[in-house]
């Protein structure tokens, strides 16, 4: 008999980019979405000399959760709403501004916006910064002079269409997507023209086969997503008209196979009971062609969703052997608490594990994709149901993880939260808020409301984590001198040791962070990294927006979870930039 042999060792999962160029274009970093930089000047060891190399006011005291972008020796802000695109100049000392561009949206936006009229960053395409208004436009504008390029308005703020997410550019197309899924919008995804702004394609989430662009080669992998009109069949009446299913978070692309990936939010309402079905095509991943919009393959997390569950935050596009072969996937660690580890070709599940604690649902069935939900937390109407968990904002939220490929680790943000529920009457009027659910959000086991931990892919196990006394609301960065930042809400951004989860950094910026770090080399050379101070989005709300106690709904969920951030910390919007000495 042969000699028994250790199992040969597996590389760890890798991605595809260009190389490395020490510029920060779009605020995922590479179209795989890793956020992961090549530059090694910082490491661990010297990372404890960080210092401040200069800071920016926005001007604007709201939630900053936009990326820092650097291309060529500039660097691009953009404010939360009103949007304002700031230009500073690298190549002076102190980083002057060049220029300022103020598209003044209209301020009716902000009535109509579930949270605190965050932006998530500009993108920089062939020449141009292109970003999206509060109030449903996007906007060109030319990245040398500030000037207006193109200016389309896509969505209609009457109705409660409002955009903060990040475009994304494939080849000669801007890609873009609606929020105003906490107010019965049904979500689109649109395909703009980079050189005139004109629409080339648009997909609905809900409604006819026909506004989905789900067509011949529309192949998913679960039969539950096989039959006609589903985004029709799986509604009561008309209810996919309000369905929501928004286009709010991040998209990520895969150039070989010319899809683009995209979650898709929360069906509207969230109160479950008024919408049974599946409510096909919320909560859920598309793959769609990148040329038409076709749509390829669909993959609901959250099928007739119970807990207000969104699929639009991150999907990061690796490549690893799985179970002996190799294969393309797409990595989403979702708001229900599971990573999700799909075949990005096929849409098939090969991993779904629980990054977080969870009494919401006891796991996935990988037969039929299906998640299987708690009985004893559906929230039927007339009753409270207690302790859900995670809460509604999900076991992570917008903010995005990073992927190292030098550790093979995703680093995850989370929230440690969970909820009591109580389904009222949803009614819809166009423009307010269509929830039907009051929450009431509170810590999670331990008592911390947030955590930042490493997880190994491939065992689908965590490998360190670090718990903090308020939700991770901000993006992670990894980097090749094996170094990880993220920022907390009580405005502390840290350095942490990629593979231990060592703290060996961290610096308290002027307010709560809730922004997308970033690290590029500045024309003098050196190693940079940036982050926007400013607290607010949702979870921050009770510090930076108006929360109106007549709304009742998404926002005052956090009200009681939160009351002491407001201690802690105050408004602000100001970057912070830092390099070696
Ligand atoms: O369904 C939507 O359209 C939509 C939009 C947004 C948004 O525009 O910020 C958020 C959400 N959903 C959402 O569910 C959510 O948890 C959330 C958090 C935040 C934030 O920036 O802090 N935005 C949003």
């Amino acid at each position: 008999t042969p000699a028994q042999t250790a199992p040969p060792q597996l590389a760890a999962p890798s991605f595809v980019s260009a190389p490395e160029d020490g510029q920060w274009t779009i605020p995922q970093k590479n179209d795989a979405s890793t956020r992961f930089s090549d530059l090694s000047e910082i490491t661990a060891e010297n990372v404890k000399n960080l210092q401040v190399a200069f800071t920016f006011s926005t001007g604007v005291n709201k939630g900053q959760e936009a990326a820092p972008l650097v291309v060529g020796g500039t660097m691009y802000v953009l404010s939360p709403y009103p949007n304002i695109l700031y230009a500073l100049d690298l190549t002076q000392p102190g980083a002057p501004l060049k220029w300022q561009y103020n598209p003044k949206p209209a301020a009716a936006a902000q009535g109509v916006a579930c949270c605190d009229g965050v932006n998530r960053g500009p993108a920089f395409a062939n020449g141009r910064i292109v970003f999206t208004t509060l109030d449903a436009q996007v906007l060109a504008v030319d990245a040398e002079t500030g000037e207006e390029v193109w200016r389309p308005r896509l969505g209609d703020i009457t109705r409660g269409e409002t955009m903060i997410m990040a475009p994304l550019v494939v080849k000669d197309k801007v890609i873009v997507g609606v929020s105003g899924g906490q107010f019965g919008v049904r979500g689109w995804i649109e395909a703009l023209d980079v050189n005139s702004g004109r629409s080339v394609w648009k997909a609905y989430s809900t409604g006819p086969d026909q506004d989905v662009k789900i067509g011949p080669n529309f192949k998913p992998f679960y039969d539950s997503d096989k039959s006609k009109d589903l985004g029709v069949a799986t509604w009561p009446a008309d209810g996919w008209q309000q369905g929501g299913g928004t286009v709010s978070g991040w998209l990520s692309y895969d150039p070989d196979l010319n899809l683009v990936y995209h979650g898709t939010g929360n069906p509207g309402p969230w109160n479950p009971n008024p919408r049974p079905g599946d409510n096909k095509w919320t909560a859920g991943i598309f793959a769609r062609d990148a040329d038409t919009g076709e749509a390829r393959w669909f993959y609901q997390i959250a099928p007739h969703d119970l807990h207000g569950r969104s699929g639009t935050n991150e999907t990061i596009l690796l490549d690893m052997e799985w179970e002996g072969r190799p294969r393309k996937v797409l990595v989403h660690p979702g708001q229900t608490g599971f990573v999700y580890v799909i075949d990005r070709t096929s849409g098939e599940v090969l991993s779904a594990k629980p990054f977080h604690a969870l009494t919401a649902a006891t796991g996935v069935d990988l037969k039929t994709g299906k998640i299987q939900y708690s009985a004893d937390k559906d929230p039927v109407n007339n009753r409270v149901v207690r302790d859900i968990c995670p809460a509604a904002s999900g076991a992570k939220n917008w903010n995005p993880s990073a992927f190292s490929p030098r550790t093979g680790l995703l680093y995850i943000p989370h929230v440690n939260l969970c909820m009591d529920w109580e389904s009222t009457e949803p009614n819809y009027i166009a423009g307010t808020p269509y929830v039907g659910a009051e929450i009431r959000m509170f810590p999670g086991p331990g008592g911390h409301m947030g955590e930042f931990s490493a997880w190994d892919i491939r065992q689908g196990r965590e490998l360190w984590t670090i718990n903090e006394r308020f939700p991770v609301w901000s993006g992670a960065l990894a980097t090749a001198g094996d170094l990880v930042f993220y920022g907390t809400m009580d405005g502390w951004f840290k350095a942490v040791h990629a593979r231990t989860g060592e703290v060996l950094w961290q610096f308290r910026t002027s307010s709560g962070i809730v922004g997308q770090p970033t690290t590029y080399r500045g024309p003098d050379g050196r190693q940079y990294v940036a982050i926007l101070s400013g607290v607010g989005g949702w979870a921050g709300s009770i510090v930076s927006g108006d929360l109106d106690p007549r709304d009742g709904t998404a926002a005052l969920g956090f009200v009681n979870a939160m009351r002491e951030l407001k201690n802690v910390t105050v408004k602000g919007g100001t970057l912070h930039v830092f390099k070696l000495p």
